[in-house]
């Protein structure tokens, strides 16, 4: 059997599972993969536990406390997860007993501390506003991006790892995410398709946001969702550099530093801990 935590920041939920040296999983093992179709599995909500991404935790290597696998339902893997940065260094943190910890991805270390009242603060890295790093598929300008859907148009667009288009609406509650999400995710401008996020400003320290998520849909929370949205409002003169993001399961607090670096303060939960026969679950 494989032990599991199911996490989740806001309400964007993850089962974490650990490969590190010695555990069951451990990743120098060949026989237990989390394979992208044992990931999807595992993400199911029906078939198996059920979750927006799928997390594996891998060795650090030097510089870095542990090495964060993002998997999407659909098996996809992701550069980022902010929610997902925040549940695993607080883990790591709490068997290290340290307040300080690095959770390394592949776009890059992230150093996470520990702040009072289960709040727990990301750097997520630079955001990558240049068209080849979104990436986009041919040169444009990301401040204002030629595509749309319904009655929404002319996103900004970012990278944090992972990338991300931003809409500017009106009303929030008067879009039908689920009929416009798959198009704009799928748009060929994208070709590693795009998370959608859609912003309603609010004031220039407070937004509101919905994420439809690259490989997953629409979720209750996307922590590098909202770090790509308030830099894409700053970017546009909407916000300052520094805002209150209120997503649909609660509310980050994200900074857009002067030196490119985005910060992202949010809370941590567990809901359950378990454990699942991954022979089970088709490779
Ligand atoms: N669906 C995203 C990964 C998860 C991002 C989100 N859960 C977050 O908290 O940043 C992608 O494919 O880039």
């Amino acid at each position: 059997m494989v032990p599991f935590r199911k996490m989740h920041g806001l309400g964007n939920d993850f089962v974490v599972l650990d490969a590190r040296e010695g555990s069951v999983l451990d990743a120098r093992r060949a026989d237990l993969p989390i394979t992208p179709a044992r990931a999807a599995t595992i993400a199911d909500r029906r078939r198996g536990i059920g979750c927006d991404q799928v997390i594996v935790m891998e060795p650090g290597g030097d510089g870095a406390d542990v090495f964060m696998r993002i998997r999407n339902p659909d098996g996809s893997e992701a550069g980022a997860c902010g929610n997902a940065t925040r549940c695993i260094a607080s883990l790591v943190a709490e068997e290290g007993g340290k307040d300080r910890v690095v959770v390394r991805t592949v776009a890059g270390d992230l150093p996470v501390e520990r702040l009072p009242g289960n709040l727990w603060r990301a750097d997520l890295g630079p955001a990558r506003l240049g068209w080849r790093e979104v990436p986009l598929a041919r040169e444009a300008d990301t401040l204002h991006l030629p595509i749309g859907a319904g009655p929404v148009s002319d996103p900004a667009a970012c990278s944090m790892g992972n990338p991300h288009a931003t809409f500017f609406v009106p009303e929030l509650d008067a879009l039908d995410l689920g009929a416009i999400g798959p198009a704009l995710e799928h748009d060929p401008i994208f070709p590693q398709r795009a998370n959608i996020g859609f912003v309603q400003v609010l004031g220039p320290e407070h937004i509101r946001l919905a994420v439809w998520e690259r490989g997953a849909g629409l979720t209750l929370a996307c922590g590098s969702g909202a770090c790509a949205a308030l830099v894409n409002a700053a970017r546009r003169s909407l916000t300052g550099r520094r805002a209150a993001v209120s997503l649909p399961g609660g509310d980050l607090e994200i900074e857009w530093r002067e030196d490119g670096h985005v910060l992202m303060t949010g809370p941590v939960s567990t809901a359950f801990t378990g454990a699942i026969d991954l022979e089970a679950y088709p490779a």
